[in-house]
C-alpha cells in the first residue's frame, strides 16, 4: 500500500489541544530558567486519537508506546533531552541516569535498544545501541483520561528559548492537524534476505550444532524488504495493526526520519521498585480456522514435546538469570496460551522481588537477549546468529519501552518493521530446537509477517 492523501478531515480536539499547549507554554515561560534540570507542567485534556495525531504532525521526532492492556499509551513529540550510547559496554548506566533525571516527576522516556548492543549500519544507520528521548510534548492516555505535559531540559538560557520556540511550532502544527484519508496502492518491489533454500541450509546447520551439543536452542530471523511507490502512513497502519492485535504492545520510535515500529505480544520486563514482572513466551502454532481446530491446536501447544521444551528453555533461563538479582522468584503460574490474530504462543508469567540495590541497567543486561529471541546458551547462540543470519537485526528483537522514575516497562521488539520513506523492512524470527521442521518454521516466519501485511492493506 502507498499513501496518497485524498482528502483531509478535522482531527477532533486538536484545536483545544493547541490551546492547552499554549497555556502550559506560557506557564513555563514565566518560570525562572534552570540549567540541566527538568521543568515539567501538565494538565488534563479532552480525549484525542494519539495515532491520528502522530500521523498528522510530522514536524518533530515522534514516539509512541501503548501498553498491552489497551488502556494506557504515551505519545511524544520533539526532544527535551536525548540519552544514547553507541555500544552497550560504553555506557552501562544509561537507564539509571534516565531514571534519575525524571525522579520526583511522572515524566517518561520513550526509546529502545538494539538486539546486539551495537549501533546499526545500512538501513539501521543512526540507530545506536540504546537511545531514549524525553519528549518536549507528551500526551498520555490512561483509561478514558488524557493528560498533556510539556518537558523542558535546557543547558543554558539560549537552549531554553529554543525549546520554548519548538513547543510553539508544535502547537501551531497541532492546531492545523487533519486526519489524512488515504488510498491503498501497490508494493513495487519485494526482496527477502533468505529464500527457502537458504532457510533449509540455515536450519540444517542449526540442527546439526544442536545435535552436536553446541547449543540447545537458536532463534533465526529473516528480513523482508518492501518498496512502495510512495511512503506508507506508518501511524495509521499501526492503528490498524493494533486493532488486529489488541493484546500486544504497540510502538513507534522515530529517529532522523526513519521509524521503527511494531506490535509485540512479548514483555521483556516491567519493574516497579523491587517488583518485577517478566515472562517466557515461546513455542508457536497457528490459529485454527474454527473453534474446534483452534482448541485442538491449543492442546498441541500445551502438550507437544518439542513445543514445551522450546518454551521451558526460555522459562528456565530467565529464572536462572534472575537468581543473583532476586530476593524471591515466583514461577508458580502454569504455562498458558497467548492468542494473536494468526498464531498462538505458549506463555508463562514470571514474577520476582528484586534485591534492593539492583539497578535497571543490571536487570536489562541480565535478561536481554532472552532465549526467546536469541537462544541458549546465549554466547554460542549469538555467535551462530551472527555467522549465519544474512541480515542485520538492528533494533528488531532488541527492546522498546518507557522509563519512568518509579516504573519502567520494556517490550521485546519483535513483530516489528523499520520504515524509511517508501522503504519498509519487516522482521520475523523463530526458535529452532531439536525436532524443529524447516518447512513448519518457514510457515511460522510467514504468518508473523502476514499479520503486518494485512494491516498495510
Ligand atoms: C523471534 C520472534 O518471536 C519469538 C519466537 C517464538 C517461537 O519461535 O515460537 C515465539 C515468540 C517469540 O518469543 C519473532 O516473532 O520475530
Amino acid at each position: 500500500m502507498t499513501i496518497q492523501a485524498l482528502s483531509f478531515l478535522t482531527l477532533p480536539s486538536a484545536q483545544s489541544l493547541a490551546h492547552s499547549i499554549e497555556r502550559l507554554c506560557a506557564e513555563l515561560s514565566s518560570r525562572p530558567f534552570t540549567a540541566n534540570r527538568l521543568q515539567r507542567v501538565s494538565c488534563d485534556i479532552p480525549a484525542i486519537d494519539l495515532l491520528e495525531l502522530l500521523s498528522s504532525v510530522a514536524i518533530a521526532e515522534r514516539g509512541y508506546f501503548a501498553h498491552r492492556n489497551q488502556t494506557a499509551a504515551v505519545a511524544g513529540f520533539g526532544q527535551a533531552l536525548e540519552l544514547k550510547i553507541d555500544a552497550l559496554h560504553h555506557g552501562p548506566s544509561l537507564l539509571s541516569r534516565a531514571e534519575m533525571i525524571v525522579a520526583g516527576t511522572d515524566a517518561v522516556w520513550i526509546g529502545g535498544c538494539s538486539y546486539n548492543g551495537e549501533s546499526g549500519t545500512g538501513q539501521w544507520q543512526d540507530f545506536p545501541a540504546m537511545r531514549f528521548l524525553l519528549p518536549l510534548l507528551e500526551i498520555r492516555e490512561d483509561h478514558d483520561s488524557f493528560q498533556l505535559a510539556l518537558n523542558l531540559f535546557a543547558r543554558d538560557a539560549e537552549h531554553w528559548e529554543e525549546q520554548l520556540q519548538a513547543i510553539t511550532l508544535l502547537s501551531r502544527s497541532i492546531a492545523k492537524a487533519k486526519i489524512k484519508v488515504t488510498r491503498a496502492a501497490t508494493i513495487t518491489r519485494r526482496h527477502q534476505s533468505v529464500d527457502r533454500q537458504q532457510w533449509y541450509q540455515q536450519v540444517g546447520e542449526a540442527l546439526q550444532k544442536i545435535g552436536a551439543g553446541e547449543f540447545h536452542k537458536v532463534v533465526l530471523a529473516r528480513e523482508v524488504a518492501l518498496q512502495f511507490s510512495s511512503p506508507p502512513n506508518i501511524f495509521q497502519t499501526l492503528k490498524r495493526w493494533r486493532q488486529q492485535l489488541p493484546s500486544s504492545f504497540a510502538f513507534a520510535i522515530e529517529n532522523r526520519g526513519k521509524v521503527f515500529w511494531g506490535c509485540s505480544p512479548e514483555r521483556l520486563f516491567k519493574r516497579h521498585g523491587q517488583r518485577l514482572c517478566t515472562e517466557a513466551m515461546a513455542g508457536t502454532v497457528r490459529r485454527g480456522i474454527n473453534h474446534a481446530e483452534d482448541f485442538s491446536l491449543e492442546q498441541q501447544l500445551k502438550t507437544d514435546d518439542k513445543l514445551t521444551r522450546e518454551h521451558a528453555v526460555v522459562a528456565d533461563v530467565i529464572c536462572e538469570s534472575l537468581l543473583p538479582l532476586a530476593e524471591s522468584i515466583d514461577h508458580s503460574q502454569k504455562p498458558g496460551v497467548y492468542k494473536l490474530d494468526r498464531i498462538q504462543h505458549r506463555y508463562q508469567s514470571l514474577n520476582a522481588v528484586l534485591k534492593t540495590d539492583i539497578s535497571t541497567d543490571q536487570l536489562y543486561r541480565q535478561l536481554h537477549p532472552t532465549p526467546a529471541v536469541c537462544g541458549h546458551p546465549r554466547a554460542q547462540a549469538q555467535a551462530f546468529i551472527s555467522s549465519c543470519e544474512l541480515t542485520q537485526r538492528g533494533w528488531y528483537s532488541g527492546c522498546v519501552g518507557l522509563i519512568g522514575a518509579t516504573q519502567t516497562e520494556f517490550a521485546v521488539a519483535i513483530r516489528s518493521a523499520l520504515s524509511d520513506r517508501n522503504h519498509l523492512w519487516l522482521y520475523s524470527g523463530v526458535g529452532i530446537v531439536d525436532g524443529s521442521d524447516a518447512d513448519a518454521e518457514w510457515l511460522e516466519l510467514e504468518a508473523k509477517i502476514e499479520s503486518l501485511l494485512a494491516a498495510l492493506n
